[in-house]
């Protein structure tokens, strides 16, 4: 039997790689992430933008390996902060937060503004502060000739008062999916995958994934 292909997503973000390795597998392919390579320094996501970002992860870590390698950058949008924390949602409560803190921080300027939507509260006394939008751009990068394939996605939520759900990373606990009428944090990754930001993206790039697969030898 032949080796699996294996394609390195150039994340340190242990959430992302269990969501890209769900995905891939269903392909046969398998997922390496930069905590398989700690030789390549931290890269610093300097962009305006989450494709700017993804760029710039996709291109440090394919000139690194000298393979073709994809990259995610993402985030959330939340109305009631204008759109904040938007590129910066990792480092939202500082550099190296936790995502406990940074739900708390999320948590806290949504108290400061008095955000809280109109309708009910959920049945389970849950309110729901602001809508909001997770976001995600990929960029796939050919080291040989410096391209690079881009896709983006994007999923509509509510941001509610308190966590629901112990699944996914992030954000997830408090990010209500009306669709479905649970939160993120509740949908196992094969439900997530089907409605989630970063699903959305991957469903695009996937052509160019599986032909990076038949034309390695
Ligand atoms: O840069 P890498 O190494 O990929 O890992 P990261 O966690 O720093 O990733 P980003 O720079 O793209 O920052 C995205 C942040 O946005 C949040 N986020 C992105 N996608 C999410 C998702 O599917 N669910 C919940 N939160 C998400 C989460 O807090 C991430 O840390
Ligand atoms: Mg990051």
């Amino acid at each position: 039997m032949s080796k699996p292909f294996t394609i390195v997503i150039a994340t340190k973000n242990a959430g992302k790689v269990k969501e890209f390795a769900h995905a891939f597998a269903k392909l046969g392919i398998e997922v390496k992430s930069l905590l398989d390579y700690p030789s390549i320094p931290d890269i610093v996501e300097d962009g305006d933008t989450f494709i700017a970002n993804a760029k710039i992860k996709a291109k440090t870590a394919g000139d690194a390996l000298g393979v073709p390698v994809l990259a995610d950058d993402s985030g959330l949008a939340v109305d009631a902060l204008n759109g904040e924390p938007g590129v910066y949602s990792a480092r939202y409560a500082g550099e190296g937060a936790s995502d406990a803190q940074n739900n708390e921080k999320l948590l806290a300027q949504l108290a400061d503004k008095g955000a809280r939507l109109d309708e009910q509260p959920l049945a389970n006394g849950t309110s729901l502060l602001s809508p909001a939008q997770f976001q995600c751009a990929l960029a796939l990068y050919f080291p040989d000739n410096g391209q690079f394939m881009i896709a983006e996605g994007m999923v509509e939520g509510v941001i509610m008062d308190r966590p629901h759900g112990d699944g996914g990373f992030g954000y997830d606990p408090l990010f209500y999916v009306p669709k479905l009428g649970c939160s993120m944090a509740e949908l196992s990754k094969e439900e997530k995958g089907k409605i989630s930001h970063r699903g959305e993206a991957l469903k695009q790039l996937l052509p160019a994934v599986e032909k990076l697969v038949t034309d390695t030898p």
